[in-house]
C-alpha cells in the first residue's frame, strides 16, 4: 500500500524513481514539499519513513501539484471562462505573528496584477475589505472582505470626464457599488466586538481584530494552553493520526466534528436555561 503510494507521490510530484538523482522542486515550493522529497529518497534507499512523513506522501497523492497538474487542468479549462478567487493570508502573504505586519512581496502584488488582467480576479479574505486592500493596493481585483460579506468591483477601465480613471467603481449617483448583505448585522456585530474585547483584555498575547463583518481573536501569542490552565474550556484535536498535543480531548475527522457540534447544539437546546447567541447579546430575538 505504502509503495503503491509512493510510486504515485512520484508522479505526482515528477520526482525520479532513481535516489541517485535529486528530486525536481519547484521555485517557491514549501518547505514541507522538500522535506516529502528527501524523505523519499530516505526510502527508496530502504531506510524508515516516519509516520508524519507517511501521512504527507498519501496527502500528496490525493493533492497533487498544480504546478505539475497545470498543462492538464489547463486542457479542461479550454474554452471556458476563468476566475480566480484568493485567500489573502497565508495564500497571498506569509503567515507572521502580528496581523498587522502581514505584507505581501511587490513580486507577488506584480503577480497578482498581471492576472487579474486576463481573469476577473477577487480577493476574498476574513479580514475587513478596506484592510486587504490596504495591504494588496491593487485596483484592478475585487475585494471581497469579511469572508465575502462586503464586496467590492474594480472599477470600469473607463475615463470620467475629468479625463482620469475612477479608483473604485461608482454608480451613476458616483456611489461606490458595494455588496454588503450583512450591513443590518453591524449594530450587533459591534456589540460582540466590545464584548468580546473586555474578556480578551485579561489573555495576555490574545488580541480582537475588527474585521468590519466579523470579528478575530488571535491567539498565536498566547502561552500555550492557557486554556487548560484556566480551566474554562476543553481542548479537543481534531486529527486521524497521532499527535504531539496539550488537548484534552479529540476528535477523529470533521465528520466527527459534525456530529459532535450537533449533538452540542441539540444538547443546549434541550437544556431550560437555553438562550439563543441572539438573546445573550441583547440582539434581535
Ligand atoms: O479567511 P482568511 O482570509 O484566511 O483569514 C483568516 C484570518 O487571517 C488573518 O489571520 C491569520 O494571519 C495572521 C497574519 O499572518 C496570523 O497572525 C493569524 O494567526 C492567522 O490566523 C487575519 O488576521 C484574521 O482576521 C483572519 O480571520
Amino acid at each position: 500500500m505504502f509503495t503503491r503510494n509512493i510510486a504515485k507521490f512520484n508522479q505526482a510530484m515528477g520526482f525520479q524513481r532513481s535516489s541517485t538523482n535529486k528530486p525536481k522542486t519547484q521555485p517557491g515550493s514549501g518547505r514541507s514539499i522538500r522535506m516529502g522529497a528527501s524523505n523519499l529518497c530516505h526510502h527508496i534507499a530502504g531506510g524508515p519513513i516516519s509516520i508524519e512523513d507517511a501521512s504527507y506522501i498519501s496527502w500528496v497523492v490525493e493533492h497533487p501539484s498544480a504546478l505539475r497538474s497545470f498543462d492538464q487542468m489547463m486542457k479542461a479549462a479550454k474554452g471556458k471562462k476563468i476566475a480566480l478567487f484568493l485567500d489573502y493570508d497565508g495564500t497571498l502573504a506569509p503567515i507572521v505573528d502580528n496581523p498587522d505586519l502581514a505584507f505581501m512581496s511587490d513580486e507577488m502584488r506584480a503577480a497578482v496584477r498581471e492576472v487579474a488582467k486576463y481573469f476577473p480576479t477577487a480577493i476574498i479574505s476574513g479580514r475587513s475589505r478596506d484592510k486587504v486592500k490596504e495591504f494588496v493596493q491593487l485596483s484592478n481585483v475585487y475585494y471581497a472582505g469579511s469572508h465575502g460579506m462586503d464586496i467590492m468591483a474594480p472599477p470600469r477601465p473607463v475615463k470620467t470626464c475629468d479625463g482620469k480613471y475612477p479608483t473604485v467603481a461608482l454608480d451613476k449617483k458616483g456611489n461606490e457599488v458595494l455588496f454588503q448583505p450583512a450591513k443590518k448585522f453591524l449594530p450587533a456585530i459591534q456589540k460582540i466586538q466590545t464584548a468580546l474585547k473586555e474578556k480578551v483584555v485579561e489573555i495576555q498575547g490574545a488580541m480582537v481584530e475588527d474585521n468590519s463583518f466579523c470579528v478575530s481573536v488571535h491567539f498565536r501569542q498566547v502561552r500555550e494552553k492557557v486554556i487548560q490552565r484556566r480551566g474554562q474550556g476543553y481542548p479537543i484535536i481534531v486529527s486521524s493520526s497521532p499527535k504531539d498535543t496539550k488537548a484534552s480531548f479529540s476528535l477523529h475527522d470533521p465528520s466527527e466534528v459534525l456530529t459532535f457540534l450537533s449533538r452540542l447544539a441539540r444538547w443546549r437546546k434541550s437544556s431550560s436555561s437555553s438562550r439563543s447567541l441572539a438573546q445573550i447579546w441583547g440582539v434581535g430575538d
